[in-house]
């Protein structure tokens, strides 16, 4: 049989021979890929084929999303693309491997049990181990007054409605590191502004000053919404004895608080040099998180900051390499470390949205598919082929009345009416994805308002910051409309963690258009109403951690667009990363050399 090359396809590397070739022209490996295991075998003279392939089966993994290849799994997580080449039996290839040159100074590639790496990640790893390790090993903190703690656990978590939050608190205050978990609406933010309140009380007790708290989170999003939330628990539920311990405070992204160098986007001012001055640092959305940040954030710490990691372990990890919360979670808790502050109890949607947000992460599609044809005012499921109509009715009041208030000028009222709704999709292209949505909501304005849209600046453009940009202040994830001024001329207006910022269109380079966005992007984000649109049962984007991440964007009312099929797929689906925290973290000792200057 002959195979017909298509010369222009840029997956493939036409130089490529051998087995590299084998499993690019199947479409397992790109381009990309096959130069990379290429440039290693020639610059160490590896000749070996099947450590080639490792080599570039591990920058596929890594472009997925791992840390390492899995060399035992990859074959199954393949799947049928790979189900008629030529792979190496594992022993062979096990073999082959450790007797490589690429596994020897100046070391690109590292191999722990069956797992591969490239360098630069197994040193993340190893260092992030290594810090939690050493984080765990200190002695417990001191509290200052014993009997005190129990009394301020009483009177911030009062009666049984509080005692999964209580016991969280009192766990964090026993511990250096704390990963405190719960799903949508579970109390964390209600336990976290409690143990800052209890923490607050004890260095008062102590004699000390009042401690130095920095609240971050990973996007600039998710940061506004930690400190919207801690203040609006300070306020309904601390004393002003209370308040006033913990002084003022404003939450930032990571990258802003660990200091950006507009040198390195992985290198920051705050570093094991040059460590971070505060006594307590809160982490929200920590799933968010990839594995560099973890380890840039762990070196900056000094060993008495408190760290507390807050985040759902069940929602997609970072979009960057790593899974690191849910490494965490049964890394340092089942390896012993530290013990688990973990919450159960949804107090926020206590009907169907929590209900189908757990029947999602338990994997139980029957209960899921009852919730979302029976869920009543706040869960709609739509089986329909075509969609179109339906969602034009509930997307098109949204971007008019975007468009409404940003031509009379009045950016809060269209960033109000942007936060009320998202329309999620799993993909960037396609007929399910958001470039396809973005453009059909703009011709339903230009239907609607006989008035075209031509330019890629326009009244109520809607806008979704895609990058950090120190010098504008507007980071990855913020969200903004473009609106007229008086004059005439068109100024965007950003919601950003610095506050309410606004620009020329002209100054701004990583943007895009937001009536629709991904649901790697809606993490770290909620909107009253959302709109899931689920991809096409063959999309490989199609799973139980996506679809649980977009359904609990919702906080009011969530509606569902796909078949019963694709339900089903989801859930069935895993968006597993190959990683080897966990493992490192439950088995083995300190390993005898060490990152810590
Ligand atoms: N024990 C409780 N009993 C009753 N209501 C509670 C309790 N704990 C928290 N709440 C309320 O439930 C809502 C959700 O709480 P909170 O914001 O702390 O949850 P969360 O886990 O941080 O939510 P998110 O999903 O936004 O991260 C808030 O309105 C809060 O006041």
């Amino acid at each position: 049989m002959t195979t017909t090359i298509d010369e222009f396809d840029s997956t493939l590397a036409l130089g490529a021979t051998g087995i590299l070739r084998d499993f690019n022209q199947a479409g397992v490996i790109i381009a990309a890929d096959v130069h990379v295991a290429s440039r290693l075998t020639t610059l160490l003279a590896e000749g070996n084929q099947s450590v080639a392939l490792a080599c570039a089966l591990t920058a596929r993994a890594v472009r997925a999303g791992s840390i390492c290849l899995d060399l035992t799994g990859v074959r199954d997580e393949v799947g049928e693309d790979g189900a008629e080449l030529a792979w190496p039996s594992p022993d062979e290839w096990l073999t082959a491997i450790k007797a490589s040159p690429l596994l020897a100074a100046p070391q690109p590639l590292h191999l722990e049990d069956t797992r591969l790496y490239f360098d630069r990640y197994w040193r993340e790893e190893d260092q992030v181990e290594q810090d939690l390790r050493r984080r765990a090993g200190r002695p417990s903190p001191a509290i200052a007054n014993e009997a005190a703690l129990l009394a301020g656990l009483d009177r911030l978590f009062p009666g049984t409605a509080y005692n999964e939050q209580r016991g969280a608190a009192e766990t964090a205050t026993r511990q250096w590191t704390t990963v405190l978990t719960g799903g949508p609406g579970t109390g964390k933010t209600t336990t976290v502004a409690g143990l800052l309140a209890l923490l607050a009380e004890q260095a008062e007790l102590a004699g000390d000053r009042r401690p130095w708290i920095a609240l971050t989170a990973p996007t600039g999003k998710a940061a506004g919404r930690l400190e919207e939330a801690v203040r609006r628990e300070m306020k309904e539920r601390l004393s002003a004895e209370d308040r006033d311990r913990l002084g003022e405070f404003h939450a930032r992204t990571l990258h802003m608080l660990l200091g950006g160098r507009p040198d390195s986007s992985t290198r920051f001012r705050h570093d094991r040099d040059n460590r971070l001055p505060h006594d307590i640092v809160v982490v929200d959305e920590t799933s968010m998180v990839s594995l560099t940040m973890m380890a840039r954030l762990l070196e900056a710490l000094r060993p008495e900051t408190r760290l507390i990691l807050v985040g759902d372990p069940d929602q997609l990890a970072s979009i960057e390499a790593g899974a690191v919360l849910a490494d965490l979670v049964e890394g340092l808790v089942a390896g012993g470390h530290i013990e688990a502050a973990e919450l159960r109890t949804s107090h926020r949607f206590g009907g169907e949205i929590g209900k189908l947000a757990l029947a999602v992460r338990d994997d139980q599609p029957d209960v899921v598919l009852d919730v979302l044809r029976d869920g009543g005012d706040r869960v709609h499921f739509i089986e329909d082929d075509d969609p179109r109509e339906t969602l034009r009715s509930t997307l098109l009041p949204d971007a008019l009345a975007i468009r409404e208030a940003s031509q009379a000028g009045d950016a809060d009222t269209a960033l109000a009416a942007l936060d009320r709704h998202r329309l999620l999709c799993a993909h960037r292209e396609g007929p399910w994805g958001v470039s396809h949505w973005n453009r059909t909501v703009e011709r339903w304005i230009t239907e609607e308002t006989e008035d075209p849209l031509w330019d890629t600046w326009y009244v109520g453009r809607p806008v979704l910051v895609t990058a950090n940009d120190y010098a504008l202040g507007i980071y990855n994830g913020d969200v903004g409309v473009t609106i007229r001024r008086p004059d005439g001329s068109l100024r965007v207006c950003i919601d950003s963690s610095r506050g309410r910022l606004d620009f020329a269109p002209s100054r701004l380079g990583n943007i895009e258009t937001l009536h629709a966005m991904t649901i790697h992007k809606a993490q770290g984000s909620q909107a009253d109403e959302v709109t899931v649109l689920l991809p096409g049962e063959e999309s490989r984007l199609l799973t139980r951690e996506l679809f649980y991440t977009a359904i609990t964007r919702a906080q009011e009312r969530v509606r569902v667009v796909g078949t019963e099929t694709a339900v089903r797929l989801a859930l069935s689906r895993r968006a597993l990363r190959a990683t080897g925290l966990r493992q490192r973290l439950t088995t083995g000792n300190l390993p005898s050399h060490s990152c810590q200057k």
